[in-house]
């Protein structure tokens, strides 16, 4: 049942508004399938120089925690010192992409690319059909609506602005990503409230992750998971744990309980 001081949904993107098969089979692969002929043509640009400051930020961080990264194995008597620097750069993405990081330095590379596939429209986002109609809804009923992904800040406005279901820019009120701390640290929740200036209490997150969701709860948010097709499978303990729902038109509404 709704808690009656919730006004505020807060939603994932990834297996909540959006299909995983949408992000795994479409946004990555075009990443993976890109990155080379991206950093060539715009290794000299300053948003692209940024990016790899970042990257490397956090090769640098991701060695001193002893993690296992790419090893660089190029025959130094056939590549340019550029063209080296740019393979090393492109190892570390492929490397971070297979381990599904969600590190802010490989979100805000992915999302710079996507900005040219969406505007060639190579890629629309896929956004369930039940998302923009509930969204309208809560918002009629003076609700405010928040995205946190993963998936930098610039990321999410293009799946939203460029999705099938046409330009939902307007159906938000602010967007959040891992700037603001990880999805899976229950102090990314604190702050998320602090920033809308709410309580947690306020808050209703919807997420297919249960790692997210019990967060979220221990930062006093109220959380619904949502199970899509092709969400990972729940627990017996996850689906009694948490409040379940298939779809967004399944949410008892706030202040209706
Ligand atoms: C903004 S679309 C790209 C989504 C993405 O890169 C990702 O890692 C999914 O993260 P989410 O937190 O939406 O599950
Ligand atoms: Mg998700």
């Amino acid at each position: 049942m709704a808690k009656p001081d919730v006004n505020i949904f807060l939603l994932d993107i990834e297996g909540t508004t959006t299909p995983i098969s949408f992000v795994k089979d479409i946004l990555f692969p075009y990443v993976k399938d890109n990155v080379q002929d991206y950093l060539i043509a715009h290794w000299e640009e300053d948003e692209c120089k940024q990016d790899v400051y970042l990257l490397k930020k956090q090769a640098e961080e991701d060695s001193r925690q002893h993690r296992a990264g790419p090893v660089h194995c190029l025959d130094e008597s056939v590549h340019t010192d550029e063209e080296k620097a740019i393979q090393e750069v492109v190892d570390n993405v492929l490397w971070q992409m297979a381990e599904d990081r969600k590190t802010t330095a490989l979100k805000q590379l992915q999302g710079h690319m996507w900005r040219a596939a969406y505007a060639a429209g190579k890629i629309k986002g896929e956004v369930y059909e039940d998302v923009a109609p509930a969204i309208q809804t809560w918002r009629q009923l003076g609700m405010k609506v928040y995205i946190y992904s993963s998936g930098s800040v610039e990321a999410q406005k293009l799946l939203f602005a460029n999705s099938t279901e046409g330009n939902l820019l307007d159906l938000f009120d602010g967007y959040f990503d891992t700037n603001i701390g990880a999805k899976v640290e229950s102090k990314s929740y604190k702050r998320i409230a602090e920033s809308i200036g709410c309580l947690p209490s306020n808050i209703l997150f919807l997420t297919d992750l249960t790692r997210e969701a019990r967060a979220a709860e221990e930062a006093g948010v109220n959380v619904t998971v949502v199970v899509r097709p092709g969400n990972s499978e729940l627990t017996e303990e996850e689906k009694s744990h948490f409040q379940l729902i298939t779809s967004f038109n399944e949410l008892p509404l706030p202040n209706s309980a």
